[in-house]
């Protein structure tokens, strides 16, 4: 890592969640992210795993830290302290499963709750490599279901990487923006396991 690296502005770390029924493509999404490596991250990391990156949004540079995290678990504690932390959220369902887009309501809810405010959140169709016959969620299902939860709806592939910096960019800036509504403090945020690409 070069020095410049290190120089960061700790007013501007976000940590989103990532929020999604088991097999959806957290944990991939996680690692393409962090390490632009569909594998990097080869231990499935439900709950409690932190990773964090730089990412160059709008000409200033930010820390992101994305946290996965499946609620539903045994560990409520964790699971809502997890969700209390997040600065904004991504709601993940996989194009390919027409449950994981079902259970996005129940989470939805479950951050609402957890967050006791008005949580920033993207709704995220992972998984849009996959070939047609795989799909079983339209994107018109995906952005219907955006609408009834008021949030902004996106697509991915963690596999080849479409619209996985795109998504965080955006959420960086709805972030930045809503702080500066808000008078430009926020609380500071742990950084969990900071990786950095090389
Ligand atoms: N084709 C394709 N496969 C994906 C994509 N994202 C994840 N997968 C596959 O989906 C499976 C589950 O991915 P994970 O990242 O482990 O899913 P998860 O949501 O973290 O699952 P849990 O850790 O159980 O909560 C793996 O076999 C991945 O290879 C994607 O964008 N495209």
């Amino acid at each position: 890592m070069s020095s410049d690296t290190l120089v960061t502005n700790d007013r501007d770390a976000w940590t989103i969640a990532l929020v999604g029924a088991p097999g959806v493509g957290k944990t991939r999404f996680i690692s393409r992210f962090v390490l632009d490596d569909f594998e990097g991250l080869l231990e499935s990391s439900t709950i409690k795993q932190g990773f964090s990156r730089q990412l160059l949004v709008d000409g200033q540079i930010t820390i992101v830290t994305l946290l996965d995290v499946y609620p539903g678990t045994n560990d409520v504690d964790v699971e809502e302290t997890l969700l209390r932390d997040a600065d904004a959220f991504i709601l993940m369902y996989s194009t390919t499963s027409p449950y994981s887009l079902q259970d996005v309501v129940a989470h939805t809810r479950a951050v609402r709750r957890a967050c006791g405010h008005d949580p920033l959140l993207s709704l995220v169709a992972n998984q849009c490599d996959r070939p047609a016959q795989d799909q079983e969620v339209s994107r018109v299902e995906g952005a219907a279901l955006a609408r009834e939860l008021d949030c902004v709806f996106a697509e991915a592939s963690a596999k080849t990487g479409a619209g996985v910096q795109d998504i965080a960019r955006d959420l960086v800036r709805r972030l930045r923006a809503r702080k500066q509504q808000s008078g430009g403090t926020k609380p500071g945020r742990r950084v969990w396991g900071y990786l950095t690409r090389r």
